[in-house]
C-alpha cells in the first residue's frame, strides 16, 4: 500500500499506527470551516434513518446523507441507497481529499451529530462494495468528538483520537476488517459536528 507521506505527524498528531490511520489537523483552514459548515448544514439533504433493533424500529442517533457519482448505489445495514449528486461544497472538499490521499473517491457518507447524545456505535465499514482493505477518508467539521478504535479480538489494542474542526483522518490497511470504530455519546453539552467519510464504491 502506498504511504501517505504527506502526513508528517507534527506536534498535535496523536500516536497512531500509520499503517491503519493518519491524522492531519487543520486540513481545512478556520476560514474554510466557517464557510463550509453553514453551507453543509443548510444545503445537504439530511435524513433521519431508522434501524430495526430487537424487533423495534429506532431512529439512528444522528442524521445522515449519501452523495456520490451517479449510479453508485450503496447497500448499508440491509438498505439500499441511491446517492444525491455532488454539490459544489462537496466537490471542493472532495478535490482536496482526493489530492491528499491520491485516490479519486466516488461517494461520501455524511453524518450530522446534533449534540452529545448523537453517536455512531461500534462498527466496521466492511460492505463488500468497498473491497478489501479500503481507504476511507474522514473529514470533520465543528464540535470536536472522540473517535475510538479497537481490535476485534485483541482487547488490549485500542486507540482514541479527538477529531478536530477541519481535520482529516485517513483509515486504511485492515482497519475495516480486523478493527471496529465508534464515536461515543457524551454527557457533556456538545455542539454540532459534521463528518464526511469519502469512499470508493465498486
Ligand atoms: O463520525 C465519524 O467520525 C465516523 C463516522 C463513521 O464511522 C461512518 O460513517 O462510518
Ligand atoms: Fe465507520
Amino acid at each position: 500500500m502506498e504511504q501517505l507521506s504527506f502526513f508528517d505527524g507534527g506536534p498535535h498528531s496523536p500516536k497512531l499506527p500509520v499503517d491503519l490511520m493518519e491524522y492531519k489537523p487543520d486540513f481545512f483552514t478556520r476560514a474554510e470551516c466557517d464557510t463550509l459548515i453553514p453551507a453543509l448544514k443548510t444545503k445537504i439533504r439530511w435524513n433521519q434513518e431508522t434501524i430495526q433493533m430487537y424487533g423495534k424500529l429506532l431512529n439512528t442517533p444522528r442524521l445522515t446523507a449519501w452523495y456520490g457519482d451517479n449510479s453508485k448505489t450503496y447497500a448499508f445495514s440491509g438498505k439500499k441507497y441511491d446517492p444525491y449528486l455532488w454539490t459544489d461544497e462537496l466537490l471542493f472538499i472532495k478535490h482536496r481529499v482526493d489530492a491528499a490521499a491520491g485516490i479519486t473517491f466516488n461517494s461520501v457518507l455524511l453524518n450530522l451529530y446534533r449534540n452529545g447524545n448523537d453517536s455512531v456505535a461500534w462498527h466496521a465499514d466492511d460492505e463488500p462494495e468497498l473491497g478489501i482493505n479500503p481507504v476511507i477518508a474522514s473529514v470533520s467539521f465543528g464540535q470536536i468528538r472522540r473517535f475510538d478504535v479497537r481490535h476485534k479480538t485483541d482487547k488490549q489494542q485500542k486507540y482514541s483520537v479527538e477529531l478536530e474542526n477541519g481535520s482529516l483522518l485517513v483509515m486504511k490497511g485492515d482497519l475495516q476488517h480486523n478493527w471496529l470504530h465508534q464515536v461515543p455519546k457524551s454527557t457533556r453539552a456538545l455542539g454540532e459536528r459534521i463528518n464526511l467519510t469519502f469512499r470508493v464504491i465498486s
